[in-house]
């Protein structure tokens, strides 16, 4: 069509533009609408957010409140970064929803149920996200272990004339604990074995024999059994019913005094009041936090204030190369449902 409207020709002109400025109209009205966050604008680089807007009309959680009956009925993807929460109130303003994109693999703040009941699918942004997560735990491990950020303020500091030794715990050698043996999980053994660490793991099922010799890892079918073993326990684990409060004063109990929790999955899986406790009683040694509940803490909270807790503003997988990939893949799945063809990760109800 716009290769017969440019051999229109002299007086036909007019029409000629007037009939390009329609069909540009036309092309740009094919783009799909999509919700994100003003939240995603401020936290998101430009270029993922340009990344987006290649393939959709985006529209801020802002703007549709303000014209719910404007965008409301348009909206046929929802972009979620943690924000906008998919509250059911929100899911009433979308008729056209086909899809809630979710960048990152926990799904936790989603109700998937629900959400699939109204015939919208969900999905995650798995496996991309499997890098950049396991290096943030062992990341957490080592600067924890060896006193990173206190020995960045002790060199820092003008004001510290005498230096103290700052006495860390060895990670070469020492054993670590992982609970949750999945991608993640699986990624940590393969970083943990380059640190020759022992390595247990506990998940809800085995992996295979060839899984395990691959990394050296040792299956313990109890929690407990890995809990009084490791010197740095790891949990890996999706927020789910089973695994909220999965490690509470009993199990810090079973953990030795030198020992450090390291948690890269969602803070509710550790009861944080017990966790408190058991850092003040000096039950464990350390503990090491991209993931608390809330995010963030209050700022006085004792988490914050114990000199042997290091706390990450949940980072585990920002970086440029994996937040490129999980946008990338969040806007392939959202495409796939707004064109009705099946989703490369859709998350099914359980
Ligand atoms: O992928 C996720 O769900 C994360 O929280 C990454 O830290």
């Amino acid at each position: 069509l716009f290769f017969r409207i440019r051999k229109l020709h002299g007086s036909q002109s007019m029409l000629k533009y007037g009939l390009i400025s329609v069909l540009c109209q036309v092309m740009a009205e094919d783009k799909p609408w999509a919700l994100i966050s003003e939240k995603v604008k401020d936290v998101y680089l430009k270029d993922f957010v340009k990344l987006m807007a290649e393939h959709f009309h985006l529209v801020d959680h802002k703007d549709l409140l303000q014209n719910p009956l404007l965008y409301g009925p348009k909206i046929q993807a929802v972009f979620v970064w943690y924000y906008p929460r998919v509250e059911r109130s929100l899911l009433r303003l979308l008729p056209s929803l086909k899809v809630v994109a979710n960048g990152g693999v926990g799904i936790d703040h989603l109700d998937v149920a629900y959400i699939s009941s109204l015939g919208v699918k969900v999905a995650n942004t798995p496996d991309v996200v499997n890098n950049a997560t396991a290096d943030t735990a062992m990341g957490l491990l080592l600067a924890s272990a060896r006193k990173i950020v206190e020995g960045h303020k002790v060199a820092t500091d003008p004001e510290i004339s005498h230096k103290p030794f700052l006495m860390g715990v060895e990670v070469s050698g020492s054993t670590v604990g992982i609970v949750g043996m999945g991608r993640i999980g699986y990624k940590v053994a393969q970083r943990s074995r380059g640190f020759d660490m022992k390595i247990l793991y506990h998940n809800r099922s085995r992996r295979s024999v060839e899984d395990e010799e691959a990394v050296g890892a040792t299956y313990c079918q109890k929690i407990d059994d890995l809990l009084r073993e490791s010197d740095f326990v790891v949990l890996v684990v999706n927020l789910t019913a089973e695994t909220t409060g999965l490690i509470g004063q009993r199990e810090l109990s079973l953990m030795k005094p030198t020992a450090t929790l390291v948690n890269v999955s969602r803070g509710l899986v550790v009861d944080q009041d017990a966790l408190v406790k058991a850092l003040q009683s000096g039950t464990i040694g350390a503990a090491a936090l991209d993931v608390t509940h809330p995010e963030p803490l209050p700022r006085d909270h004792p988490l914050l204030h114990l000199p042997q807790v290091l706390i990450t503003p949940h980072i585990g997988t920002s970086t440029y190369e994996t937040t490129r990939k999980m946008v990338e893949r969040a806007v392939e799945n959202a495409l796939a449902a707004v064109k009705g063809l099946p989703l490369p990760d859709e998350v099914k109800p359980k």
